[in-house]
């Protein structure tokens, strides 16, 4: 529901100020906070005060402020939203936790390693009622993901595959995803999601065994990854292909949305048993298949594919496969207490609810994006850009000649 009722607001409800009129904002954070009892969007800041007022005016944001600075210094807010470029994310993030603010910070968290290890394990986050940090990975709290992670289990995933584009022409030529100094390129925005998928999928880090990029067509950033393909092992002997693609042309080279995936299908090792009767081997194949994973709200499905093929003699004698669909909006009746939602909730309202509950102190739905899960995410993406040949993205000045 892209309108939802709006919610009376408590009167301790927490107080958010984003940083940047982003085009992100709405989705990700003003829709949700329209129904949730303890958010209150109290203010915004941009680099033109004009833009700021503007934004503020058509999402009735009550305050607006000159600068970040003095965003992230008003005392009279709670929570900071970070939707900047990639770049900025560590200066913002850090700054912001400084002035006792809680965080949530868009994703993927930073740029590398060394800003994440800067980041996550600052002392701010180890000291008593230490503000709360979170890397948005929105689609990590739906119910639907998690109800996907708990079909199988880790140790007997063989192959994961993850292709994740859109057409070409969605993304302008000045985007912060398509330049290097705003930590661009396909591997930090689909790719990220891709990463972040494989990694829970086997609950283990994934190593690096190849990555290919595409380049942006003449005249772009030689810097910028426009497509990546990269392949990982797994400590169990599994695999992983990821493709991910800013610019993905169709059947016959045309740009177009249908032939456009977003999807990752999970495969189980075979399961061979022999001592049939009559001398016939069972093979039993599974394989568990997400389409549109990162956003279930509007539509997805989770495909369950069980092949059983006889063979004898070292010939098949017979298939026989089953599929089984499911599509999941809300936590299961009876799942615990925090687990609240309602159908229409979207990735980033499940994310929201989870958010709060910490401040909190509840224990809500328990989806949570740890600090070092966030550092070893970024390490990943590193990995990625380095076998592919490209530089990991930019440290940002304070952290410069700083080693990861
Ligand atoms: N969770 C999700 O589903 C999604 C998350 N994202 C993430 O959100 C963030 C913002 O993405 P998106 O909304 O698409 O991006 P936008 O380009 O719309 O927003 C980026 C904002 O950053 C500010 N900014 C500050 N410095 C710069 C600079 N040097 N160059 C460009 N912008 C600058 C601008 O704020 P100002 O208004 O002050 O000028 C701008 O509004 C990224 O981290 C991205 O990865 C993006 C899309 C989806
Ligand atoms: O986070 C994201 O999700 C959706 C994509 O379209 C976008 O580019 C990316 O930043």
């Amino acid at each position: 529901m892209i309108s939802p009722v709006p919610a009376v607001k408590d009167t301790n409800a927490l107080r958010f100020g984003i940083l940047g009129a982003a085009n992100i904002v709405p989705l990700a954070l003003i829709t949700p906070a329209k129904s949730h009892s303890e958010v209150i969007i109290a203010a915004v800041a941009a680099r033109d005060p004009k833009k700021a007022e503007t934004f503020a005016k058509k999402h009735g944001i009550p305050n607006v402020h000159k600068t970040y600075e003095d965003l992230i210094n008003d005392p009279t807010l709670d929570v900071i939203y970070v939707p900047l470029p990639v770049s900025l994310h560590y200066t913002w993030a850090l700054k912001a936790l400084q002035a006792g603010k809680h965080v949530l910070l868009e994703k993927p968290s930073v740029s590398n390693t060394t800003e994440a290890l800067s980041l996550f394990r600052h002392p701010i986050l180890s000291q008593p009622n230490a503000p709360i940090l979170l890397e948005a990975f929105h689609y990590r709290f739906h119910p639907a993901w998690q109800y996907f992670l708990g079909l199988f289990n880790a140790e007997h995933v063989v192959h994961v595959e993850v292709k994740n584009s859109s057409p070409p022409g969605l993304v302008a030529k000045d985007d912060i995803r398509l330049q290097y100094e705003t930590s661009g390129g396909v591997m930090l925005d689909f790719g990220t999601y891709a990463v972040s998928a494989i990694r829970q999928i086997y609950g283990s880090e994934p190593k690096l065994t190849t990555a290919t990029y595409r380049p942006l067509p003449k005249g772009g950033d030689a810097k910028i990854d426009e497509a990546m393909s990269a392949t990982y092992e797994f400590a169990n002997g599994g695999t992983a292909s990821v493709s991910a693609d800013l610019a993905a042309r169709g059947r016959w080279g045309l740009p177009s949305f249908r032939d456009c995936p977003m999807w990752l299908r999970v495969d189980l090792r075979p399961v061979e048993e022999s001592g049939e009767a009559g001398g016939v081997r069972k093979v039993t194949r599974k394989s568990f298949t997400f389409y549109a994973y990162m956003m279930p709200t509007v539509w997805h499905r989770i495909d369950v594919v069980t092949t059983i093929e006889m063979a004898k003699d070292g010939k098949v004698v017979n298939t026989k496969t089953e599929k089984e669909s499911k599509k999941v909006y809300k936590w299961a009746e009876g799942s615990g207490e925090g687990k609240k939602g309602e159908e229409w909730w979207s990735t980033y309202r499940y994310q929201l609810e989870a958010f709060v509950d910490r401040v909190k102190g509840r224990e809500g739905s328990a989806v949570w994006v740890e600090n070092e899960d966030s550092i070893r995410h970024v390490e990943a993406l590193d990995r990625t850009y380095e076998g592919a040949g490209l530089p990991v993205r930019p440290t940002c000045k304070e952290l410069e000649g700083t080693a990861a």
